[in-house]
C-alpha cells in the first residue's frame, strides 16, 4: 500500500474517533463524519485535486471546531500544513453566531488556496444537503437565509477552482441567489 493511502486512512480514522458520538441535524440523524468525508470527496473525486495535505484537512475541518480536538495535536499528529488549513476553516464557537457568519464573509478572501478549497467544498456539501433534507426545526426562511450569506462567502472565494464553483453558482441559480 503506498504511503498516501496510509495517511489518509490514519485521517479519516482519526476524525471517525473524534465525530463518534455526533449526527448531523438532519431527522435520519445522519452520523456527523458523512460530511468530512463527502467535503474530501468532492475536492478529489469532482475537483480533481491530488494535494494529499487539502484532503486530510477536508477531513479534519470540523474536528477542532466541534470536538475536544487541538490545532496543537492535528500539527504533532498531521503536521504544520494540516494543522494551517484547519486553523483557517475553523470559526471561533466562542463569539455571537452572526459575529461568526460575519468574520467567514470577511475572511474568506484572505484564506491561503488550500483553505479556499476547503471551505468551497464544506459550502457545497451542506448547500447539497440543505436541497436532500431541511434540518430538524429549520424554517424554509432560514435555508433561504442560509444559501444567501453562503452566495457572500462564495464570492470571497471566486478564482481558486472553477469546476466546484460552477456547481455552488448553479445551486444559488436554482434559489434566485
Ligand atoms: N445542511 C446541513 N447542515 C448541517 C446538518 N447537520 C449539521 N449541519 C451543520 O450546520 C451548520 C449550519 O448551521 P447554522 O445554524 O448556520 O450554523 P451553526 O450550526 O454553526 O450555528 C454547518 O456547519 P458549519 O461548520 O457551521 O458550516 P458553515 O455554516 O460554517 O458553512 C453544517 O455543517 C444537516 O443535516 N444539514
Amino acid at each position: 500500500m503506498n504511503s498516501n493511502t496510509t495517511v489518509l486512512l490514519e485521517t479519516v480514522n482519526f476524525a471517525a474517533e473524534k465525530h463518534r458520538n455526533q449526527r448531523r441535524k438532519d431527522v435520519e440523524g445522519t452520523p456527523y463524519i458523512n460530511h468530512p468525508i463527502g467535503v474530501a470527496r468532492i475536492i478529489s473525486y469532482e475537483g480533481g485535486v491530488v494535494d494529499i495535505e487539502v484532503l486530510q484537512a477536508a477531513l479534519l475541518h470540523d474536528t477542532v471546531e466541534d470536538t475536544d480536538t487541538s490545532i496543537a495535536e492535528l500539527e504533532l499528529i498531521f503536521g504544520p500544513t494540516v494543522a494551517r488549513i484547519v486553523q483557517e476553516v475553523t470559526d471561533d464557537k466562542t463569539l455571537p453566531k452572526q459575529e461568526r457568519k460575519r468574520l467567514q464573509v470577511e475572511h474568506a478572501p484572505h484564506c491561503s488556496h488550500q483553505a479556499k478549497l476547503v471551505k468551497l467544498a464544506d459550502k457545497l456539501y451542506n448547500l447539497r444537503d440543505l436541497n436532500r433534507c431541511t434540518p430538524t426545526g429549520w424554517t424554509a426562511e432560514r435555508v433561504q437565509e442560509y444559501f444567501v450569506w453562503a452566495s457572500m462567502v462564495v464570492r470571497g472565494l471566486r478564482g481558486t477552482h472553477p469546476t466546484i464553483e460552477e456547481k455552488l453558482e448553479e445551486l444559488f441559480k436554482q434559489r434566485g441567489v
